[in-house]
């Protein structure tokens, strides 16, 4: 629509032209719509095939043709993977029409300038034979020379004018020959990328198509597995279901038999009750009767506890008694022993002569005669050769007893070498060791040959008994040692690890 002062009125997205655009006009019409197009452009979220959608179709016959190509070529460019939607399909068919229509009529338009360039030339030539024709007539009057002069000068401006005429359309010609070559060969090639990419959108049609096939076909499998399924857990339903069933009829086969045995339970429980009831009442009748016991036996334990006290007393008494009588003994007692000939010595003579009940000992010395050859001895008691290892020690025992009462006893064995010390005082070997390792000796106790053990063994057996006896009253620390002198050196015989320490040593307790 032609506005009335000859301007172009242009609505938002809506190019009117008028019927017959002039160059300036197209020019300035392209203008706009380019500006419209990249304003749509410019806009990042909207893509151009968006900008097309939201563009009115009827524009395309108002945008130049350079937008045109240009927005083909956006599209065509902008097309990911391949695809074009239907739409903007539509939309560059139509463009492509749009641009075919306007190269036919640019066609007819140079054909128009070629025919005007054509009637420019005759006219050209015609006006070329008038002047010939007045140059001739020149010879006539300077009047008539005047007027074919001026007629001429203006025939030669309007020459000038047609001339200039002339190299503009010419100028037009070959820019529109060259504009239309250039848009031939972008159609061409916007035909080819069409055709390409029809034919990509074709295959990727079958390829959407086969794929929605097996798809189908996949979808068809996975609902008769999926129907399946469903007939197996049906099955599997109907066979919990029974086994279900069964399992209630057991339960309810067992509630029947646990009632029972509840039953049986609960009575046994009552007679337990009633047991336990009269079980009560006997422990009550015990509890009384033990009542009774106790109480008579407290009195006992009254009398026995007094008696206890009176027993000590007397206890007391005895021990006194009893270590004053070791007193009355003698503080310091020497017995004799004298040993039997060893295997080997049987024809030796003794010289031993008499031994006296009361501790005399008379020794002959058979190579002096008389008195002189005579010597005799007192001791507190003399042991002969006979002897035993007991009767030894029974004399010596209430001595080691006063001990245990807090008296300090000493006895030791002295003698020459072979005399038989170590044999009285401990139990031996029939076979001598070497001096050097009397632990070597066995001192200790050997059940086999009780009537072996010597003083120390009997003596320390005897004190670990009265102990043991007597714990309720008095407790005991018993400790020993054992040493040697030999040489003049002191030795811890209770030492076995063969280091020969010397005495003193941390000693032994039992
Ligand atoms: N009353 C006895 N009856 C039998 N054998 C005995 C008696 N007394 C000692 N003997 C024997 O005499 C030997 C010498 O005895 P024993 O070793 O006890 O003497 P000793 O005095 O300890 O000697 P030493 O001082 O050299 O150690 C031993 O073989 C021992 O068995």
């Amino acid at each position: 629509m032609k506005h009335r002062n000859g301007k172009v009125r242009a609505s938002a997205g809506l190019v009117l032209l008028p019927s017959e655009p002039t160059s300036a006009w197209l020019h300035h019409v392209g203008q706009k719509f380019h500006e419209v197009f990249q304003l749509n452009q410019s806009h990042s979220d909207l893509s151009s095939a968006r900008s097309l959608g939201m563009m009115n179709l009827n524009s395309l016959d108002n945008a130049p043709t350079q937008s045109l190509l240009s927005l083909v070529s956006a599209i065509l460019g902008e097309k990911q993977n391949g695809e074009i939607p239907p739409r903007v399909e539509i939309l560059l068919r139509k463009v492509m029409q749009e641009i075919e229509r306007r190269l036919s009529t640019q066609g007819e338009h140079i054909k128009k300038l070629k025919n005007s360039l054509r009637e420019v030339l005759s006219r050209e030539e015609r006006l070329v034979s008038r002047a010939s024709v007045l140059e001739t007539l020149a010879s006539g009057s300077n009047e008539e020379i005047q007027i074919v002069t001026d007629q001429l000068q203006k025939i030669k401006a309007e020459k000038v004018k047609i001339e200039e005429e002339r190299k503009l359309g010419e100028k037009d010609l070959l820019r529109l020959m060259k504009e239309k070559d250039g848009v031939e060969s972008a159609i061409s090639t916007l035909k080819q990328e069409l055709k390409a990419t029809r034919k990509k959108y074709e295959e990727q049609c079958t390829q959407l198509e086969t794929q929605g096939r097996e798809a189908q076909v996949k979808l068809q499998e996975r609902l008769k597995e999926v129907e399946e399924q469903l007939t197996e857990s049906r099955k599997r339903v109907e066979e919990l279901e029974a086994f279900s069933e069964s399992k209630i009829q057991r339960w309810n086969k067992k509630e029947i038999s646990y009632e029972k045995f509840l039953a049986c339970q609960l009575q046994a429980l009552q007679e337990m009750k009633l047991s336990s009831k009269s079980a009560k009442q006997e422990i009550l009748i015990a509890k009384k009767s033990w009542r009774e016991e106790f109480i008579n036996l407290g009195g006992k334990l009254k009398g026995l506890a007094s008696a206890a006290e009176k027993y000590h007393v007397v206890l007391e008494e005895n021990r006194k008694l009893y270590n004053e009588v070791q007193d009355l003994k003698g503080n310091i007692r020497v017995y004799c022993r004298v040993r039997p000939f060893l295997p080997g010595q049987v024809e030796k003579q003794t010289t031993v002569e008499y031994i006296g009940e009361n501790g005399e000992l008379l020794i002959v010395n058979r190579s002096k005669q008389g008195r002189d050859g005579q010597r005799m001895f007192k001791f507190n008691k003399v042991f002969g050769p006979t002897a035993t290892q007991e009767e030894i020690f029974l004399d010596t025992r209430p001595l080691v007893r006063s001990v245990l009462d807090g008296y300090n006893v000493c006895i030791f064995a002295y003698g020459q070498t072979g005399s038989g010390k170590t044999f009285t005082m401990f139990y031996v070997l029939t076979k001598s060791p070497p001096k050097s390792s009397l632990l070597s000796y066995q001192t200790g106790p050997d059940m086999s040959s009780e009537e072996h053990w010597g003083v120390n063994y009997r003596a320390l057996n005897d004190l670990f008994h009265i102990s043991r006896s007597r714990k309720d009253t008095y407790g005991y620390e018993v400790g020993a040692q054992m040493v040697e002198i030999y040489n003049e050196q002191v030795r811890d015989l209770l030492i076995n690890d063969g280091s020969q320490k010397r005495y003193p040593s941390a000693g032994h307790s039992f």
